[in-house]
């Protein structure tokens, strides 16, 4: 049995500040499960986009949302995401699913739908979990042990995100300005949704990234799920390591 407590991590913050890096390192350094969850909201879009659906139309995508089997796993050295059995790791990290994510994703019940599968995950992770997202620290697990909010300047997360996209000699294949403003935009439609949209939970870490590598996120975020962990042991963690 594992001497550490299984402890339930909340990682929320807008788009591009290292929640997912941040998270997959982290869980694999303390082998936690690992939970992208907005790879589900790009599942049911990319599933949504594939069989017809306008996602422009709030009513059309209210009658899909219980349509598609979304499953994800929850390594974290190798994350996956499928839709209707279809391996959608690839196809929702393109342009079009970027696109159309915040529009599906502001629909009631396509929130029902992906935050019930997101607290079953949860629930099932024995071993403690890292969940990441936008809204896990204020609606999906309001009990997480840890609840951390990562933050960076929209400068800082552009240059991120051009950073990903290359072409084959190796220049950037985007310009910055664009990418700052659709970052900026998303950030937008996300926090003004009505329904449970992106906010740091009142008791939550706020740790800002722009001047940090990434190295030393993870590393900030392993000490804070540390003590964490250390604040759930109670006495059979103790009796445990009185033994040893
Ligand atoms: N502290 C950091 N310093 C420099 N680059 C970073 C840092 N954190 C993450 N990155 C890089 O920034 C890019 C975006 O990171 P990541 O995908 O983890 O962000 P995110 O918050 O999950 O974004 P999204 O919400 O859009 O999925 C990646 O290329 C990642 O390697
Ligand atoms: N908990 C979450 C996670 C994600 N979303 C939505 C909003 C994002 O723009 C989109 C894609 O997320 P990303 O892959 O960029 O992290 O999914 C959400 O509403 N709630």
């Amino acid at each position: 049995m594992s001497a550490t407590p299984a402890v339930i991590v909340a990682i929320d913050g807008p788009s591009g500040t290292g929640k997912s890096s941040t998270s997959k390192a982290v869980a694999a350094r303390l082998g936690l499960s690992y939970l992208d969850t907005g790879a589900q909201y790009r599942a049911i879009t990319w599933w949504m986009l594939n069989n017809g659906v306008d996602t422009a139309d709030a009513d059309a995508v209210a009658a899909a949302a219980g349509k598609p089997s979304i499953v994800s796993g929850t390594d974290p050295l190798s994350p996956a995401i499928s839709a209707d059995g279809a391996d959608a790791s690839g196809p929702i990290r393109t342009q079009e699913v970027t696109a159309a994510v915040s529009a599906v994703s502001a629909v009631p019940e396509v929130r029902e739908r992906i935050t019930g599968l997101q607290r079953t995950i949860a629930a099932e992770a024995r071993g403690g979990i890292v969940v990441e997202g936008r809204d896990i620290g204020t609606t999906v697990l309001p009990d997480a042990d840890l609840k951390v909010f990562l933050t960076a300047s929209p400068e800082a997360r552009a240059a991120r995100r051009n950073g990903e996209l290359k072409t084959a000699d190796g220049t950037s294949v985007s310009d910055l300005a664009a990418t700052q403003q659709a970052l900026t935009a998303r950030d937008r439609a996300d926090s003004s949704r009505k329904t449970s949209p992106l906010k740091k939970a009142d008791d939550a870490v706020e740790v800002d990234t722009t001047e940090l590598t990434l190295e030393q996120v993870v590393e900030c975020v392993v000490t804070l799920v540390e003590k964490a962990a250390a604040g759930k042991e109670g006495p059979a963690q103790d009796r445990e390591k009185a033994a040893r």
